[in-house]
């Protein structure tokens, strides 16, 4: 009920005029408001009748054009949704580098106001042209554009959207994240492939004069790792690599022969993949036979590095399973990524002092079977060539290298008289351009001093790369080549000896150290019980009564009983200082100078350790055998491993007899101490 209701007038009647003396009712009432509480426009706004229906129009109006927006909006993008094609080109994808190109050569980013600039490598770069070749030599613009944008091609509209990886744009990026989106405006869904197919052979053409090779790197945050590094290198001819005569011509062949015959293979119910090995000595020329196989093929080159800590099986599969048919799938030093068991105990030891590594080092987190998955089992893609190189062939697993793995199998060697022969041809007649008709007495001179310098050369001591480093040297005098290839020969001997000598100093000095950083190690890192499987300082028990080793024969042989189990091994270690020697599994032998040694195990294999007796030993220092593993992945059965408390040295009482000075050489009697 309001006071009109009730007749009653409201307190602000007298304010009920506008000065004309003609408000009534509500606009009046609104009117009175608005003056008394100041807000003049309000008050005129209400001033006439029909403001309100006015604006109640408009506001209709309003409702329905908004209202009409959304439809048209709705109506849009079910439209959009039907008649368009999407598709997304993640970086890393083959097929996003396809699509730069194109994009590229479309000059859909010719509007960009943003650039990354890098100088020029090798390294691929989508950069665009933005002025003069000559300015544009030195770098690259890649542009880092991220609006859609619209544009036509073949009668179809397309639109693209281009978000931003987790680094700089695809050109600069490591990280795998970037992606284009493009629509293609159209019913027919055969614009897509029609466009893809286009921009592969773009890109097929524009690579043409060079070898594209790709490689995984460190992936940034994003899971998974793609091939986002690309190089590029100028195609080799096949004439500039110097082998045996056929060597490269059958190898091609045998390509161009597999990827013919994809058919037959499918007939066949074989699988369509084939794998070559090529093994011999650095510097021979087998990456280089790839690059330039490549380069006639006009297949790319996937190549990574086993040994490269960042990739698992996981990883390997992931990566290789990317990997476009008629490419080439290439693991460099295959033997790398599984070192020998030398090897692993080798670089095992990082200097006097240094605690043991917590696991045994691994080159690769790649395991073998997890390669040879990647090479034929579920995981391999069909229609690859692979390629493995290595300077170790005796290193590789029988199952790597096993026909359907690798199938084709070339040894280089070191450079014959005839590659010498041809390399100088190459350098001084054929890559000058040399117009063997036009100067037949120059190009006879040449083939004289070629014959020459062949004669100097050694067969098979020196690398093609060696020759070349020296033919480098004299490139535009092939005179000089030719003569002083004799104290060019001279002086590479006498390095190389001066080398070994180092070499075999340095060896030595790393063995005494070795020898010493496993006392010293063993010494400070017992092993806590059960904790170390890979060896690292448990040692044998001595205790009263235990079953006392033989004695050392006459030449200085210790056999050491190992409890069931741990294998065998040999070592050699010195009686009055700390001594060292390599066996099955980690396991400390105390030995108390000349005297005690002890197992508690009686009935196990031999190990062998040899100790050299010295001339003047010193009855007061304790001596230590120390078992190192020679195998680590050999866990210490749980079963023996209470066996391998550490030992209360002092308890140790039983007497060993070491051969006395005579029996091994001359040297003195090392006297009795109690243990
Ligand atoms: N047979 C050859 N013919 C022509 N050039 C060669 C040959 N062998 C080596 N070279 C030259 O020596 C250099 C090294 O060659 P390349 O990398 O192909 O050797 P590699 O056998 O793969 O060596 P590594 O085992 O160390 O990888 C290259 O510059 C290459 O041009």
């Amino acid at each position: 009920m309001s006071f009109y209701d009730t007749g009653i007038q409201p307190p602000w009647a007298g304010l009920n005029t506008n000065g004309l003396g003609n408000d009534t009712g509500l606009t009046g009432w609104w009117h009175s408001i608005s003056r008394l509480m100041g807000m003049s426009f309000l008050a005129t706004m209400f001033s006439q009748q029909g403001y309100i229906v006015d604006s109640m129009r408009l506001l209709l109006l309003g409702s329905l054009v908004e209202a009409g927006r959304r439809l048209f909006q709705w109506l849009m993008e079910r439209m959009r949704f039907q008649y368009s094609i999407t598709a997304q080109f993640s970086e890393g994808d083959p097929a996003y580098d396809w699509i730069v190109l194109f994009l590229t050569q479309e000059k859909v980013w010719r509007r960009s106001r943003d650039f990354t600039v890098t100088a020029k490598s090798s390294k691929r770069k989508w950069g665009i042209k933005t002025g003069e070749e000559e300015f544009d030599e030195n770098a690259d613009y890649v542009p880092t554009y991220e609006l859609p944008q619209l544009f036509s091609w073949g009668g179809y509209w397309i639109e693209i959207k281009r978000s931003k990886g987790s680094y700089a744009g695809p050109a600069m990026s490591s990280g795998p994240s970037a992606s284009i989106y493009m629509t293609i405006y159209t019913w027919n869904m055969k614009a897509f492939s029609l466009l893809l197919a286009e921009a592969r052979r773009r890109y097929i053409d524009t690579s043409r004069p060079h070898v594209n090779i790709h490689t995984l790197e460190m992936p940034g945050f994003s899971p998974g790792m793609t091939w986002t590094s690309v190089k590029r290198k100028p195609r080799r001819p096949l004439s500039s690599i110097v082998l045996e005569e056929g060597v490269i011509e059958s190898i091609l062949q045998d390509a161009r022969d597999f990827i013919d015959t994809e058919d037959w293979y499918i007939e066949a119910g074989i699988p369509h993949r084939r794998g070559y090995l090529l093994y011999g000595p650095p510097g021979t020329g087998k990456s280089s036979t790839i690059y330039a196989l490549a380069g006639e093929l006009g297949f790319e080159i996937y190549s990574l590095s086993l040994s490269s800590g960042f990739i698992d099986d996981y990883s390997l599969q992931r990566a290789a399973s990317s990997i476009p048919k008629h490419s080439i799938f290439l693991i460099e030093d295959i033997d790398c990524a599984f070192p020998s068991r030398e090897e692993e105990s080798d670089d095992e030891f990082l200097g006097p002092g240094y605690p043991p590594p917590p696991v045994p080092p691994r080159r690769s987190a790649v395991t073998l079977s997890g390669l040879l998955n990647v090479l034929d089992g579920v995981d391999s893609e069909e229609g690859k060539i692979f390629f493995a190189t290595t300077n170790y062939v005796d290193r590789l697993d029988a199952a790597l290298i096993r026909p359907g793995r690798i199938d084709q199998k070339v040894e280089y060697h070191l450079a014959t008289r005839y590659q010498a022969h041809a390399l100088f041809m190459r350098f001084f007649a054929e890559a000058h351009g040399e117009d063997t008709e036009k100067n037949p007495e120059h190009h006879k001179h040449i083939e004289q001093l070629a014959e020459k310098f062949s004669e100097g050369i050694p067969a098979e001591e020196f690398s093609t790369a060696d020759l070349q480093g020296y033919l480098l040297l004299c490139k535009r005098k092939p005179e000089e080549a030719a003569s002083g290839v004799e104290e060019w020969v001279q002086k590479q001997r006498d390095e190389r000896k001066a080398r070994a000598e180092r070499e075999k100093k340095r060896k030595l000095k790393y063995e005494e150290a070795k020898r010493k950083g496993d006392a010293m190690r063993y010494g400070y890192y017992p092993g806590p019980m059960g904790a170390a499987p890979y060896g690292g300082g448990l040692r044998t028990p001595i205790t009263e009564g235990t079953t006392p080793l033989p004695t050392a024969d006459s030449s200085g042989q210790l056999q050491i009983p190992l409890p069931p189990g741990l294998g065998s091994g040999t070592g050699t270690g010195t009686a009055a200082t700390a001594v060292t020697a390599t066996a099955g599994v980690g396991l400390g032998v105390p030995i108390s100078n000349d005297k005690s040694l002890e197992a508690s195990a009686s009935s196990s294999p031999a190990v062998d350790i040899s100790l050299d007796v010295p001339e003047s030993p010193d009855p007061s220092v304790d001596g230590s055998v120390v078992v190192v593993p020679s195998n680590p992945t050999t866990p210490i059965p749980a079963s023996i491993l209470p066996a391998l408390q550490p030992p209360p040295i002092a308890a140790a009482t039983s007497t060993l007899e070491l051969p006395t000075a005579d029996s091994v050489g001359g040297a003195s009697s090392p006297s009795q101490v109690p243990g």
